[in-house]
């Protein structure tokens, strides 16, 4: 059966250098998605270095690639490991189809494998930016580049052996990052050269498509926004669309495109207030459409959705899925449930205003959305990736929109696109630079920037990881008088490079500073899969000793050490002694909403009035249930009844990863200054800290 197996077409004609590009065949590479989140960001670097490419699920039979002609394989991440009880299988005859091939992450971790490597969970993970050693001489992946390289990792699983016939070829600290088959054209990396945090992670794609496969770049990208308006005339046909409008870039563009499509006659625009908007947005909102010539209807809406809940899957504890109601949304802890909740409650609301536009003939009717790729990946959606985790449940893709869209009955031009891409696509439609460039802002709004909780959560390792944070603090001192803390200090050095806890030693050497556990959970993203986990917050007396740099140098390691830790912040002000260990129990009430909304306004108005808001790519402002700087002994008599608020500068190109905002660099030291003084006069606030997490381990946004 596999005799073809041993035809070497594909493979000599990839690599044969001297070849002339043949116009007539198509360079084609697939992408075999093993359930990444990034899978559709390596499709879109690919044809951007023009190779056209095709994603199939990592299940594809060689068979079924054979006959595709392929010049090169990409085996993407995963949420899963390779070491799962049933991995994603794979056909291993992939691997003599004689085309090139390159693994990353889990990609990565099947190749090793596959070829008798060993791969297992060690002590440490590493989710982030860091810098890795590359072989550079006498390997075509990493030609033309420095041997030292700052590259995205995000992973639990690492590489113990690796087989004979691969040879290693970068090194993380004491991991091994990449390889190559000493023979073959099979090369590995644990890193993600498709994302823009790999800094020079495009040179390694063109090397691999150009050096290693024998692609001559033959394929161009064709005008996006004359395939986006054939898409839209020949789904709507004679129909009619209801376009939802947050204000937002995406859906401005996508109604802007859908009205340009087929005039704006067609086009019935409406902005949903859901009770969760900024101060003031509706109004911003209705008077910047309306620039653009689109008139927004408003829906005035909170109440239903703050008594809202819906129908839901939930998992038992042997696994297996029951379906009952959520609680209402004004009483609901879970950032999942609320996600659910307020998805359904949009379409709910929609679904009645498209029935009331076909009883008035305006049919047939569609709903538009300024749905994008991210919103689908991070929605495990099946229309993006057949394995995918769900990190969280966009509210634009809750299962109602879902059900909508297997009728046929949803219009998403944009459900291709990235962030940035909207926004070369805005400037093309003629869409005015202050409305393109906006800061994002999620349809569910301020609900998903509360932290919801009833109690504290304590599990029963809080104690002990509070003791190793005290460990990282005072590493210097401990390593003096270690027989208290051996086995702290040993699992620090089994989860760090030797670099790492050189600068553990000197930072506690020269300064005091403290890092403490808070006892709520928030969602992350870590090695592709959903992570919901402890934060710990650093602060210091020593406030103008310890750059921004070292704070966010050790916000990095906490995560590489502590796998329950997925978010570190600064916290302003004096040093926090003490554990924390109780919470404002905290709901989406409209009290607790109008404090966070001021406390939003208040952000954003010191940063705007410093013309800074082009600066960062967004600044979610969070509330937490935390009161702090409150001791054991007052707990009893003082019930915590105060909130905080971070602050999440971001900085990101299509929102994929990003990193926190660098203080002194992105934002004047005096600006973040004013900023926390403005938030503090904002009643029932405990502290002020800064989010120092990048993406990942962390989300953009905190829930
Ligand atoms: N308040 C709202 N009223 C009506 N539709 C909304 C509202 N909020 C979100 N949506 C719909 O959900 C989609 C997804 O929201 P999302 O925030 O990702 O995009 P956006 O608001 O258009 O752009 P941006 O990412 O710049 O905020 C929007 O494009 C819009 O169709
Ligand atoms: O309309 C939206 N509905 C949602 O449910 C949603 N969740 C996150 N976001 C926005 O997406 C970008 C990436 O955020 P995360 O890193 O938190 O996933 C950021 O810009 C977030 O503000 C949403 N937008
Ligand atoms: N990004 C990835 O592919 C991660 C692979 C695997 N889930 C891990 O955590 O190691
Ligand atoms: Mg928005």
């Amino acid at each position: 059966m596999w005799a073809f197996l041993a035809t070497p077409t594909l493979h000599m004609a990839a690599t044969s250098e001297s070849a002339k590009p043949d116009e007539e065949v198509q360079e084609l590479v697939a992408i075999l998605d093993a359930g990444a989140q990034y899978g559709k960001v390596i499709d879109r670097r690919v044809r951007e270095l023009n190779v056209n490419t095709i994603i199939f699920p990592l299940e594809t039979s060689a068979e079924e690639l054979y006959h595709n002609n392929l010049k090169a394989l990409i085996i993407s991440g995963s949420g899963n490991s390779v070491n799962d009880s049933s991995p994603i299988h794979y056909d291993p005859n992939i691997f003599s189809l004689g085309v090139p091939i390159l693994g990353i992450c889990y990609g990565f971790h099947t190749i090793i494998k596959h070829y008798g490597g060993e791969v297992s969970k060690g002590m440490m993970r590493e989710d982030g930016q860091f810098e890795v050693i590359l072989e550079t001489d006498n390997n075509s992946l990493f030609e033309s580049m420095e041997r030292n390289q700052q590259v995205l990792l995000t992973h639990g699983d690492s590489v113990k052996t690796v087989p004979d016939c691969l040879k290693a070829i970068g090194w993380s600290g004491e991991l091994i990052t990449a390889v190559h088959h000493i023979t073959d054209p099979v090369y590995g990396v644990q890193f993600h050269p498709e994302v823009d945090l790999t800094i020079n992670g495009r040179q390694i794609l063109k090397n691999f498509l150009y050096q290693i496969s024998g692609c001559h770049g033959s394929y161009h990208l064709s005008s996006r926004e004359a395939s986006c308006l054939e898409y839209i005339r020949d789904k709507v046909g004679e129909g009619h669309v209801l376009s939802l409008v947050s204000g937002g870039v995406d859906s401005t563009v996508s109604t802007a495109l859908i009205s340009k499509a087929l005039g704006p006659n067609k086009v019935t625009a409406v902005h949903i207030d859901n009770g969760f908007l900024r101060k003031n947005e509706i109004e911003q909102v209705v008077a910047s459409l309306a620039r653009l010539g689109i008139s927004a209807q408003v829906i005035r809406a909170s109440l239903r959705f703050s008594s809202a809940s819906t129908i839901m899957n939930y998992r038992d504890k042997d696994g297996s899925i029951f379906r009952q109601a959520t609680p209402l949304l004004n009483t609901v802890i879970n950032p999942e449930e609320k996600r659910h909740i307020i998805g359904d409650a949009f379409v709910t609301l929609a679904s009645s205003m498209l029935k009331e536009l076909d009883s008035k003939g305006k049919r047939p009717i569609f709903l538009a959305q300024g749905t994008l790729r991210p919103d689908l990946i991070e929605s495990a959606s099946s229309l993006v990736s057949a394995n995918a985790h769900v990190i969280k449940t966009h509210h634009n893709d809750s299962p109602l929109v879902r059900e909508l869209r297997k009728q046929g009955l949803v219009l998403e031009p944009l459900s291709d696109f990235h962030k940035d891409e909207v926004r070369q696509l805005g400037l093309s439609l003629d869409i005015p630079e202050s409305i393109v460039n906006r800061h994002p802002f999620p349809g569910p709004g301020l609900a998903i920037r509360i932290i919801c909780q009833e109690e504290a959560i304590i599990r029963e390792d809080f104690s002990t990881i509070n003791s190793i944070l005290n460990t990282i603090a005072t590493y210097a001192q401990c390593l003096e008088k270690p027989s208290s803390v051996l086995q702290f200090l040993s699992m620090i050095q089994d989860c760090t490079s030797s670099n790492d806890q050189a600068f553990l030693s000197e930072l506690s050497a020269s300064l005091t500073y403290f890092i403490t556990l808070l006892p709520i959970y928030t969602v992350g993203v870590q090695g592709d899969s959903r992570s919901y986990s402890y934060a710990a917050v650093i602060s210091s007396d020593d406030e103008s000793k310890f750059s921004w740099k070292d704070r966010m140098k050790l916000a990095k390691l906490l995560p590489k050490i502590l796998h329950t830790i997925n978010r570190v912040v600064w916290g302003f002000g004096k040093a926090i002694y003490g554990p924390v260990c109780d919470v404002t129990p905290t709901h989406l009430t409209t009290g607790i909403i109008a404090t966070l909304r001021e406390a939003d306004h208040q952000a954003h108005s010191v940063l705007a009035s410093h013309g800074l808001m082009g600066s960062i790519s967004q600044m979610p402002v969070v509330l937490i249930p935390i009161h702090f700087d409150r001791n054991y002994q007052e707990i009893a008599a003082f019930p915590s009844c105060q909130r905080s608020v971070v602050l999440r500068p971001f900085v990101t190109c299509d929102f994929m990863t990003g990193v926190p905002a660098m203080p002194g660099e992105h934002i004047p030291l005096q600006v973040l200054d004013e900023m926390v003084a403005a938030i503090k006069q904002v009643p029932g606030l405990s502290r002020v800290l800064y989010n120092l997490t990048p993406k990942p381990p962390g989300t953009t946004e905190w829930e």
